[in-house]
């Protein structure tokens, strides 16, 4: 597989060491797609790498490689910059910064461009777990949905939390908010994708319930929530190892992206 990646943040970086790794899926080679100017710096960066690695700067270069697939891993920003490009070049694409399609606008635009390529949009399940059931009960009529995201307080800063507490001094766990999954996702661009998918996946970006919460006793970022239906009623507890590049993203979301592109060369897809 040839494989685009846009960005080249904490998820890349961690994607492409997994991909290294011996018994890692068959990617033989992959292009990053990293923001204008940096191509030379990253190129360097990379140049160690067990992978051969281009590094290019514009979704038509991106596109001019022909890819297998492109993971998104660049923020709600790389979303709007490049994948409606991308998905309309037939190109399928894993979408890690789910939160981006709370914007009905840009969700409009990119399904569009899929239909228009013949691609699929593929939404990772991310850094929490059991979207394969949520997206299954959502067939059988109204599911209800709430959802609490944990996490310590110096995964909050830089976002509207500070706002609401002293992050560096908080010494209790403090709600700081309540809404939808669509406020959520777009007040908390680099936090909040949980609640897009969750969403997504079950009773749609107004009617899932959130409270995001900043606990400085949280071991990590916890992503806990339930879910009623007339076919079944469950709840889960994910306790998740922040990477050590970005305290705000789980480690299982790298893991989730390498799950995509195992599925796409199985032979059993799991
Ligand atoms: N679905 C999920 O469960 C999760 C989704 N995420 C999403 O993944 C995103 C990436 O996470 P990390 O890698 O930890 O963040 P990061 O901040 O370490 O990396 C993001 C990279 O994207 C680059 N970038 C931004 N705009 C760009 C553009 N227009 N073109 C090319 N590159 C661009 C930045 O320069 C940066 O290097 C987060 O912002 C968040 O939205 C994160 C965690 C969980
Ligand atoms: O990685 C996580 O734990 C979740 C996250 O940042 C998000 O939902 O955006």
């Amino acid at each position: 597989m040839h494989l685009g990646v846009i960005g080249y943040g904490n998820i890349a970086q961690t994607l492409l060491d997994l991909l290294s790794q011996p018994g890692a899926p068959a990617v033989t080679r992959v292009t990053l797609l990293v923001r204008p100017g940096k191509a030379e710096a990253v190129a360097e960066a990379t140049g160690g790498s067990a992978l051969p690695v281009a590094t290019v700067e514009t979704a038509e270069a991106l596109i001019a490689g022909g890819p297998d697939l492109v993971v998104e891993c660049a923020g709600h920003a790389g979303v709007t910059a490049h994948v409606t490009t991308v998905l309309r070049a037939g190109i399928d694409t894993v979408v890690v910064s789910i939160g981006a399609m709370s914007d009905d606008a840009l969700a409009a635009e990119l399904k569009a461009a899929a239909k228009a390529g013949g691609a699929r949009i593929v939404l990772p399940a991310g850094a929490v777990g059991g979207i394969d059931l949520l997206s299954s009960l959502s067939a059988s009529g109204p599911v209800e949905v709430t959802y609490r995201g944990i996490k310590p307080p110096k995964a909050w800063a830089g976002t509207p939390a500070e706002a609401v507490a002293d992050l560096d001094t908080l010494d209790h766990a403090l709600v700081f908010f309540e809404g939808t999954a669509r406020e959520a996702a777009s007040q908390f661009p680099k936090n909040a994708n949980v609640a897009a998918t969750l969403a997504l996946a079950g009773a749609g970006l107004d009617a899932t319930r959130v409270e995001l919460i900043a606990d400085p006793a949280a071991a990590g970022n916890i992503h806990a929530y339930e879910v009623r239906s007339s076919v079944a009623t469950y709840s889960m507890k994910i306790e998740n190892l922040p990477s050590k590049g970005n305290a705000k993203t789980s480690v299982s979301t790298i893991y989730s992206v390498l799950r995509e592109i195992r599925n796409r060369l199985a032979v059993v897809a799991i």
